[in-house]
Parts: C-alpha cells; structure tokens; sequence
C-alpha cells in the first residue's frame, strides 16, 4: 500500500430532481488509498452508490457536484473499464443478454488493451479461470441466463477485470445472493484485488461482511461520511454513536460480555 489514489474534499451530490434539493452525499473529505480494500458502509440512501458514480463519472445528467476529487494516483479522471471495474448488485445489469460470456468478457480487453479478438478471447478464458469458473470452455459459449446468480456474478467479476483496471467498485456485489455463495465472491474478490495490486471499493449495508476482509471502513450516514479508519480501530473504539450501534446490532462483532454466565 502507498500513496493516495483518489483524495475527496468537501465532495457534495445534489441530485437534480431531488424532493427538496436534500444532498445525497454532503461534504464528504476522504482519501483512499492505493491498493487498499476501502468498505463504504450504511443504510438504504445514506449516498453510497451516489459515492459510486461520482468517483466513476456516472452521475445522471442534471446533477450538481461540489467540492473537489483529485486522482494523484492516476494523474487524470478515471475511464470507465479501462482504469475501474464496476461490479454491481445485479449482474443482469452489467451483461448483455444477447452476447456469449466469452463475447462480454473479450470485449473488455480486446477494447482496452488492444487486443485481436483472437488474444482477447485467450485473455478471456484465462480470466474464467481466475473467478473459478467451472468448465470454462463450456462457459465461454453460455449466455448469461445459462448460468447461476453466483456464476453470472463471477462473470461479472471477469468483465470488470478485464482490461487490469486501478480500481475495482463493488456495489452490494454479493447483496442478492445466498451466505455461502456470498462468502466466495468476497472471497474471491479479496484474492483477485490482492493478487493485482487493485484498489477495492466495497460497497454494503453489512459490516460484518465487510469487515471480515477490507483495510478500512468509511460510515456513511444521511449523506455524511461519519467516520473512516482501520477496520480493527472503527470495531474497537467507533468515533460515533451510530457506528457503536451499528457494530453491537451485529452479535458477532460486539465484545464478547465481561461478566461470564453463572450456573444457578
Ligand atoms: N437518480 C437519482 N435522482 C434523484 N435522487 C436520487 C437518485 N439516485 C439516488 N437518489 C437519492 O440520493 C440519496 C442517496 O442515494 P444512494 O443511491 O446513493 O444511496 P445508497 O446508500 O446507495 O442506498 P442503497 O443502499 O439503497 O443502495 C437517496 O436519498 C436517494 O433517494
Ligand atoms: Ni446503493
């Protein structure tokens, strides 16, 4: 881990049609940093995908951006598919259905890398392998619904990664899907960031998913970052109140009691 990849100052989102022009995201200052595994927490609507799509360009038209985001770590604004990968909670909505596995995964490459389709669709079953896709040869030539959420969802993975993106965004990636095969996408996610120096972005409403891989968790709440550190310092000492609860509404991450059960 070195340097800043990405610094935000006084970042703010306004949504153009928003019910009273509330922000969705309101003052946010935080750096990530290169090659860290960065969990953004909170509830429904605290402004995490709003976060997203700020760092990825993707804001709708009509939005209002205040405050300032600086790439040291790339020099210039992040370009879609070639310097991040975008994983999200529906991977319907990141494959096309009319196009083979192979086809989605290759085009990535192929595009960015500069790659005949050729070597593409070498790259392409290669990256098959490395999200443990079973029988690659067989899923290069599957569509999409052949497959099982949690094999769509490491395809998706595989289209992400592609073109050897600095940054890797993971929206409620593993959201839909059931615990175990959530655990191995994390898993998985933890492995291929690790293993290619990305940078990982991992967006939940879950901190104790989350917190069983990433670096450092970032709270939001309401549009506000409320606070960011060390996952072991935020689980230990949170800074705020909401945190606390958040930590103790989940068994396994609060304190274990002091005072041990005594047999009647
Ligand atoms: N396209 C949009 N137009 C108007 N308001 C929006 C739009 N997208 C999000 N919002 C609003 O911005 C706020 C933050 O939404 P955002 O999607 O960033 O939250 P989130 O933390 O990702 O929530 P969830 O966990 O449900 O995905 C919410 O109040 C939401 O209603
Ligand atoms: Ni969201």
């Amino acid at each position: 881990m070195s340097g800043i990849f990405c610094s935000l100052r006084q970042l703010s989102v306004t949504y153009g049609r928003d019910r009273n022009g509330a922000a969705a995201l309101d003052g946010v200052d935080l750096d990530i940093v290169a090659g860290e595994r960065l969990a953004i927490i909170g509830e429904s609507g605290s402004g995490k995908s709003t976060l997203a799509r700020a760092l990825a360009g993707l804001l709708p038209e009509g939005a209002k951006v205040g405050g300032e985001m600086l790439w040291p770590g790339l020099g210039h604004p992040p370009r879609a598919g070639r310097d991040f990968g975008l994983v999200f909670q529906d991977p319907g909505s990141s494959l096309n259905p009319v196009l083979t596995v192979g086809e989605q995964v290759a085009e990535g490459a192929r595009r960015h890398l500069g790659l005949s389709w050729k070597q593409a669709y070498v790259r392409a079953w290669e990256l098959l392998g490395r999200v443990r896709i079973p029988q690659p040869d067989k899923a290069m030539r599957a569509f999409p619904h052949q497959l099982s959420g949690g094999q769509r969802q490491r395809v998706s993975i595989a289209a992400a990664i592609a073109a050897k993106p600095a940054l890797l965004i993971a929206d409620e990636a593993t959201s839909a899907l059931d615990v175990v095969v959530q655990a191995e996408i994390v898993r998985l996610l933890d492995g291929l960031v690790r293993e290619d120096g990305m940078t990982l972005l991992f967006i939940t409403h879950d901190i104790a998913l989350a917190s069983g891989f990433v670096d450092r968790i970032a709270v939001f709440r309401n549009a506000k970052l409320v606070e960011a550190g060390p996952v072991r310092s935020v689980l230990s000492a949170p800074k705020s109140d909401y945190t606390a609860a958040l930590i103790a509404s989940h068994r396994d991450l609060a304190t274990p009691p002091l005072i041990a059960e005594v047999p009647a």
